[in-house]
């Protein structure tokens, strides 16, 4: 794992947002698209809404989410929402949002047509995760129902996931999917998540989770 340290919240919203634009500008010299990966919950949004109008041939790029709740677009948890609202606008609106979601059904009824979709985007070009204080990654929660299977090599590509404690149930990319992007972010802030993180290096992924992405990734911290 490697760390970097920033001296405030813009500073790395606004490195982090220039360093994904040119590690995507970089996979698209050579190949027709790319495929960004990006994190839902409260963390994101200061990157999104620097990435979302940097130059880019946004056209070529396919954009998913690490996870989702399981809720309808326009509720306030969206994950889906929050990428529509802060990164799917200015030149970044011209990007193909691959979904996690599907308006009728359960997550296990949909997962194989989402599976459809998603498997041409694959491997990913650039992930961007996100870590809970409980050191969950994505929806890989400790103690979340498909956790073993999630983090198995042999895993599917997507899971569902419940967890004690969760509002909602989850639909999750699996640790083998996340751990093969060619360029691996985690974007944390605050004191309780530095610690969470360094924690997690000494800990296995069944209790902590973002071990199982830490080897290949960076993780970008602000205070
Ligand atoms: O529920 C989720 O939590 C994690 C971390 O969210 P944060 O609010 O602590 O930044 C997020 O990475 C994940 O995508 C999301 O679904």
């Amino acid at each position: 794992m490697t760390l970097i340290e920033y001296a405030d919240r813009d500073m790395m919203a606004i490195d982090l947002a220039n360093r994904l634009a040119g590690e995507l500008n970089g996979i698209l010299m050579h190949e027709e698209r790319a495929t960004l990966v990006v994190p839902g919950g409260t963390t994101p949004g200061p990157v999104f809404d620097v990435l979302c109008d940097v130059e880019l041939d946004w056209d070529r790029v396919d954009v998913l989410l690490s996870d989702e709740r399981w809720l309808p677009e326009d509720h306030p948890r969206s994950n889906t929402r929050l990428l529509r609202e802060r990164l799917l606008k200015d030149r970044a609106a011209a990007a193909r949002l691959v979904p996690l979601y599907m308006p009728k059904g359960s997550p296990e009824e949909a997962i194989s047509t989402l599976e459809k979709e998603l498997r041409p985007c694959l491997p990913i070009s650039v992930a961007l995760l996100g870590m809970g204080g409980d050191m969950h990654t994505a929806s890989l929660f400790p103690r979340g129902d498909n956790l073993r299977l999630a983090l198995d090599s042999h895993a599917p590509l997507l899971l569902p996931m419940r967890a004690e404690g969760l509002d909602e149930q989850r639909i999750t990319l699996s640790a083998r999917v996340l751990k093969e992007a060619i360029n691996l972010h985690i974007v944390i802030t605050g004191e309780d998540k530095k610690e969470a993180v360094l924690r997690a290096a000494d800990l296995p992924p069944e209790e902590a989770p973002v071990k199982a992405v830490l080897g290949n990734a960076t993780v970008h911290w602000a205070s």
